[in-house]
């Protein structure tokens, strides 16, 4: 898939009744996103938030289609902290998911627990698991992701890609560290924005009243400059929106159907 200069195409906005009807629709697009990368190429690379989206994302443990055995995982961001630690988002993907479908264990690609006490090398260890992956098969200068599925913070940030921090601007490492996250635990490490911005399909999820004001400035006040609202996918890239309709009470931005 070329990259060329054309501009983002816009978001697409989904809202749903309640999470349950989220949920379902949710793993119904994934399922339907993993089986057409596999079709194509034999494989689905996917890269996966923490926070609350692991749970978001359990009906596709119900969905008997899914072949979990061509499914490639990386973490977009993942918090410096053992891998069996409560606030490792690896540990809420392996409870709340992968211990409950068969992705043989080479495919899924946590941090490297040994290198907890150097984050520069934490994150260059990370970023050459991409390479791994994608650089020999793809030219581009980025990875090409098939699905990147990103949660919002009440504060705005995507990833650990926070308000203000400089981070924000970082164009060349595809996968960063920081030591003063302002949400707890402070150090991290994070796919940076042309990784993001360069994945297939870029798919937000948030749900819930206290995501309302956030997810309001983040789609109708872009230029606001919230991490999330600086996800721009480069084309043909498209970036997808699956909230409740708690979570998107306050915004004005166009809803559209959903429809697999
Ligand atoms: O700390 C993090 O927060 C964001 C948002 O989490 P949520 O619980 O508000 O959905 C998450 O996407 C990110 O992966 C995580 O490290």
């Amino acid at each position: 898939m070329a990259a060329t200069h054309q501009p983002p195409a816009a978001p697409i906005l989904i809202s749903f009744k309640g999470k349950d009807e989220l949920v379902d629709s949710l793993a119904a697009f994934v399922a339907k996103a993993s089986k057409e990368s596999i079709d194509k190429r034999g494989k689905f690379t996917v890269a996966i938030s923490g926070g609350s989206l692991p749970k978001l994302l359990g009906g596709l443990t119900k969905d008997p289609s899914v072949k979990w055995n061509k499914w490639h995982v990386y973490y977009v961001d993942e918090r410096v902290v053992p891998l069996d630690h409560p606030d490792s988002n690896h540990k809420a993907c392996v409870d709340l998911l992968w211990s409950k479908v068969s992705i043989p264990e080479d495919q899924i690609h946590p941090i490297d627990d040994n290198l907890l006490d150097d984050l520069e090398e934490l994150s260059d260890a990370y970023e050459k698991e991409l390479i791994r992956e994608f650089a020999q098969k793809d030219s581009a200068r980025f990875p090409i992701f098939d699905l990147i599925l990103l949660g919002m913070g009440p504060d705005g940030h995507t990833a650990s890609l926070f308000p203000g921090h400089e981070l924000l601007s970082e164009c060349d490492r595809w996968v960063a560290y920081l030591e003063d996250s302002p949400k707890p635990p402070p150090k991290r490490i994070t796919f940076t924005y042309p990784v993001i911005n360069h994945a297939a399909r870029i798919v937000f999820v948030a749900a819930g009243g206290e995501k309302a004001d956030t997810l309001k400035t983040v789609l109708d006040e872009p230029e606001a400059g919230l991490p999330s609202a600086r996800v721009k996918p480069v084309f043909p890239g498209q970036l997808y929106w699956f909230v409740d309709d708690a979570a998107a009470a306050k915004v004005e931005f166009p809803r559209t159907p959903f429809k697999l």
